[in-house]
């Protein structure tokens, strides 16, 4: 994927407008909804048990977050990724903490296992343990650089035939064995929460209108991250210039900003 393919996937976003169905948590259920509005997609939150049949036939993507779990909520999120299935709909997951707790883990695991079409979108140290490999993580956030999750990565992309995104300082997505490394943002993204969260509800709106979601969605957040941080002062502005930056991204600033080299083997 170039920029120029990119550049026609946020024309897709914004002309079609997906639904995106996110089960995701407590924290960034906000920061989520209005990520998805200002790239020009349409969000739905929902899991109550009673609604999920209905919904995700509707829906162009699935988003799923487990950072707030507990069992209600695992039971929802099986549910949800087996009628994905049934629909032929693409699955991102976010598995928020993997590494910090052995639940985490296992339900991680189980819902990739589960899903069919799917994109995992993690930091480093979430990548590295979703694997099975010792992490240095800490609760949520990823204390490992995103180079040393590489290996991880691919056996992630192999053994659940994912595409992955790895986000941090660089990010870097696995797909269809090509290696893509992306290097835009700012160094003051991970002072604010759920802007991991932010990029893997972005990649269900991609997913919803074509291939390679993960490149196209960590491109546009990662330009709209350096921008809108060059803007602030803090991560408190940062979290709402964001939104405006998204919001007006045009073609002409992710096609001089964005830093993008494609490893294809
Ligand atoms: N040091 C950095 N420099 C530039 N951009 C960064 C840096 N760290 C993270 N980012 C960007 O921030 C976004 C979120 O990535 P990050 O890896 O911090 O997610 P996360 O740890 O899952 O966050 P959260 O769980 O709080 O949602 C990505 O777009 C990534 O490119
Ligand atoms: C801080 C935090 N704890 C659970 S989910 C979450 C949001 C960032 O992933
Ligand atoms: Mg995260």
């Amino acid at each position: 994927m170039n920029t120029k393919q990119i550049i026609t996937a946020l024309k897709a976003v914004r002309v079609q407008k997906p639904l995106v169905l996110n089960i995701t948590n407590f924290v960034v259920m906000n920061n989520s909804a209005n990520g998805l509005l200002a790239l020009g997609a349409s969000p739905i939150m929902a899991h109550s048990r009673e609604e999920l049949a209905e919904l995700v036939p509707l829906v162009g993507a699935v988003v799923i977050n487990i950072g707030t779990l507990d069992s209600s909520w695992i039971e929802r999120m099986v549910l949800a990724v087996e009628l994905a299935n049934r629909h032929g709909k693409p699955v991102v997951l976010d598995p928020v903490g993997c590494g910090a707790s052995s639940l985490r883990t296992h339900t991680s695991r189980r819902l990739a296992a589960l899903a069919e079409r799917l994109i995992i979108r993690a930091n480093a140290s979430e990548i590295i343990a979703l694997a099975g490999d010792s992490s240095q993580g800490r609760g949520v956030d990823g204390l490992d650089r995103v180079e040393s999750a590489l290996a991880a990565g691919h056996y992630l992309a192999d053994h659940y035939e994912a595409s992955v995104v790895i986000s941090g300082e660089t990010d870097i997505i696995i797909h269809e064995k090509s290696e893509i490394r992306l290097r835009n943002g700012n160094t003051m993204m991970p002072f604010v929460t759920g802007m991991g969260c932010t990029l893997s509800a972005l990649t269900g709106a991609f997913a919803a209108v074509g291939e390679a979601s993960g490149v196209a969605a960590a491109a546009v957040m990662g330009v709209a991250g350096e921008v809108a941080g060059g803007q602030s002062p803090g991560p408190g502005s940062l979290q709402l210039n964001l939104l405006d930056t998204l919001y007006r991204l045009d073609a002409e600033t992710l096609d001089k900003r964005l830093n993008i080299a494609v490893n294809t083997p």
